[in-house]
Formats: structure tokens, sequence, C-alpha cells
């Protein structure tokens, strides 16, 4: 018998019931598949929220243009931009609530990431952890939260092939999910896809955790 269908592994994120109180936010908890862990939250950012993080990176990633070449990217074919927390306060704020949502301190953070999809655009299947044999896996992610920043008109839902599951982006909701498990299998399960976008844009914002201190 392998570990994980004797006993239930240790999860990093440990909300119990309906919501999870953060500072400012009353979070919402819609649904919740156990492992691997991926949960399905409402309430994570105001509208206004969602709309000042498109704003501060509509100009992030037209500067970016101007600037550095981008590499072309099969896996991913949307454009994206990493935020840093001082480019608005706002970002501080939601740093603090994601914080307490994913239960590791944001020192563990890559920098909060806005990707944006046009009709046809999508990321490809893909694990958020790198592989061991990678310099990067040294101070692995370790978990995820994605939120999604507008409402898609059709398609670009977040798909898990090996979970037959998919969460279609609202705006203002997020789905968290975690692969810092003992079980490898359990890991490799988190395998996931942006769907293309079919009609409408769509904005999200990733944040990833590391094992250790990242900044
Ligand atoms: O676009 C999505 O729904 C998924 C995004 C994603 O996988 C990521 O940012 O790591
Ligand atoms: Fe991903």
């Amino acid at each position: 018998m392998t570990e994980h269908t004797m006993t239930k592994e240790q999860t990093i994120f440990d909300h119990k019931g309906r919501s999870i109180q953060t500072e400012d936010r009353e979070i919402q908890i819609i649904a919740r598949l156990e492992e691997p862990l991926v949960v399905v939250l409402g309430n994570v950012l105001s509208d206004e929220e969602c709309d000042e993080l498109i704003a501060v990176s509509t100009d992030n990633m037209k500067r970016s243009k101007v600037g550095s070449a981008r590499s072309v990217n099969d896996i991913r074919t949307s454009s994206g931009t990493f935020l840093d927390e001082n480019e608005s306060d706002i970002i501080t704020i939601i740093e603090k609530r994601i914080s307490s949502i994913m239960n590791i301190p944001i020192e563990h953070g890559d920098g909060l990431q806005i990707l944006k999809y046009m009709p046809g655009q999508e990321y490809k299947e893909h694990f958020d952890f790198f592989a061991s044999t990678s310099k990067a896996s040294s101070n692995n992610r370790i978990s995820t939260l994605v939120m999604y920043l507008n409402d898609v008109e059709e398609g670009g839902e977040t798909h898990f092939p090996k979970l037959n599951f998919s969460v279609t982006p609202q705006k203002g909701m997020a789905v968290y999910f975690e692969y810092f498990y003992r079980d490898a299998h359990l890991n490799e399960q988190t395998l996931h896809a942006g769907l293309p976008v079919i009609k409408g844009e769509k904005w999200i914002a990733t944040q990833w955790m590391r094992k250790q201190r990242f900044r």
C-alpha cells in the first residue's frame, strides 16, 4: 500500500469551515478537493482591486515591450509582468492577505505575476514546481494561488487534467493548490493548464510560494 492511501498527509493550507478571516477581508471557501489539496476561494479581491491590478500591469507591459526583447514561449502564449511591492499600495495590502490565505510568509513568495490572455492564448499543461534536475529546485515552489481579475466571456478555465477538474474564471475568485507532498504522485496530480480563451480577455494574478525565503 502506498503511503497516501493509509494516512492523509499534512497540508500547508490549514483553514477549516466556510471562510477565512484575514486582517481586512473574509474569504469564502467554495469547494475543496482533499488530496492533492485544491481549494476554490471566493471574495479574495474586490472589484476595485482587480481593476487596479490590471491598470498597474497594463502600464508595465507596455514598458517591457519597448525595452527587452520578449522571448517566444510555446508553452505560455499570454503576456505577463511581475509586480513589485513598491508599485502600488494595494500590492502590499493584497500580499498580506495572500500570505494569510496561503499560510506562508510573503518573503517566501515570487513576486506577484500578472498574466493577460487574448483569444487563442493559453498556458499549456505544466507543473508549478521545478524538476529536481533544475537549479531552481533547491528552493522549490510549494504552493500556488491563481486569482481571477476579470470574467472571461468564454474559455480560459484553469484545468487539472489528472483530476478531471476545471475552474471557471470569475472576477475576484481564486484557486489554491499545493504540491509539497512526500508522495511524488500527489504532486504530479497538480498538473494544470490555462485553457485557451475563446471569447474576451483573461487577466490573472498568480502567487507562487517557495519552501524557503526567496526575497
Ligand atoms: O491561467 C491559468 O488559469 C493558470 C495559470 C497558471 O498555471 C500559473 O500562473 O502558473
Ligand atoms: Fe501554473
